[in-house]
């Protein structure tokens, strides 16, 4: 299978403001593994960028040289312009840190825990600001060891946001949450977005990218393989046209610009001209007075693209 060719570096639509988040060629090594083996990405102000690929493809490794807790191996990270791990002093009050998984002290309440962090801040949201945007006013006396692992999420979510960060780092954001706390979460990053700031992003949630995500890269054994919008990487793959063809009738015959995947009488055809092949398909059918059964005509979709990268498509 072809997929287009990555583009070298991933460069974001707008260029007019400087980016928030500049990664030239990182690389990251644990002794004989190089996790992440060259990746390029920019982020500016007012932007979601997500880095999706499957377990180990290096996302984690790449965003803990952003977050400042790891040294690169190779090539450099700027975050508002400094080294986040040099100069980590000068990047810590301006970067919001969602990691995987968080340690927080079990015996502090809810409120409690904000109020502590939010001591450490400047100009720290107000505690029941952070407390409502996530739904935990009602939570605010509980422990954070009696929370269930949904609100421990959403509680590590607005302490990652509640100094108003001008750049957010946020770790597989949603993993255990109900549809309902991941609209909240969604809503509170396009809120934080909308206010300016660059936000950078891991998700198995191929639709959760889609959502929020202007730009999205696609990681493969620690390299950027696919890059570009939602439907940007969608239209790597090719459209699929299915249909169950009648008995008795005719034959198909070959269509120009369309791939037979599965043959009569259930037919699966791709292309990457759906509008021409459908017309010439339906002619065809009108033609001989034939009912296509079940006709269905689908655009190709990210998670087709991201399926076919992670099963280590031919990408020359
Ligand atoms: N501390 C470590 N020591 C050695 N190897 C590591 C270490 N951390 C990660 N790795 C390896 O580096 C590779 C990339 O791991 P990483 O956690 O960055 O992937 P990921 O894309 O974030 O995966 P996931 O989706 O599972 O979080 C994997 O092969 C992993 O085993």
């Amino acid at each position: 299978m072809q997929l287009t060719r990555p583009r070298a570096d991933v460069r974001p639509r707008r260029d007019a403001v400087g980016p928030a988040v500049e990664v030239t060629e990182l690389r990251r090594r644990y002794g004989d593994v190089e996790a992440v083996r060259g990746i390029s990405f920019e982020v500016h102000p007012g932007e979601v960028f997500a880095l999706l690929g499957v377990n180990g493809a290096g996302k984690t490794s790449a965003l803990e040289v952003l977050e400042g807790l790891a040294p690169a191996s190779g090539g450099t990270v700027r975050v508002l312009g400094a080294d986040p791990v040099a100069e980590r002093a000068a990047v810590r009050p301006h970067l919001g840190v969602l990691l995987q998984s968080s340690g927080l002290p079990a015996d502090l309440t809810v409120r409690e825990t904000i109020r502590l962090w939010g001591a450490t801040l400047t100009g720290a949201r107000a505690e029941d600001e952070a407390l409502a945007q996530v739904d935990l006013t009602g939570r605010a006396d509980v422990r954070v060891r009696s929370l269930s692992g949904g609100e421990r999420r959403r509680l590590d979510l607005t302490l990652a946001l509640l100094g108003s960060p001008r750049v957010v780092v946020l770790d597989e954001p949603t993993t255990g949450l109900d549809p309902e706390s991941r609209r909240t979460v969604w809503e509170l990053v396009r809120r934080r977005v909308a206010e300016g700031a660059a936000v950078v992003l891991t998700t198995h949630h191929l639709e959760e990218a889609e959502e929020l995500a202007d730009r999205i890269a696609v990681m493969r054994a620690g390299r950027i393989v696919l890059s570009g919008t939602a439907a940007e990487i969608a239209a790597t793959q090719p459209a699929t046209i299915r249909f169950t063809l009648p008995a008795g009738g005719p034959a198909l015959p070959a269509v120009p610009g369309a791939e037979v995947v599965s043959a009569a009488p259930r037919v699966v055809l791709h292309t990457r001209a759906l509008q021409p092949v459908l017309t010439r398909l339906l002619a065809w059918a009108d033609a001989h007075g034939l009912v296509l059964g079940g006709l269905q005509a689908r655009a190709a979709s990210l998670e087709q693209a991201f399926l076919a990268v992670a099963d280590g498509a031919d990408l020359s």
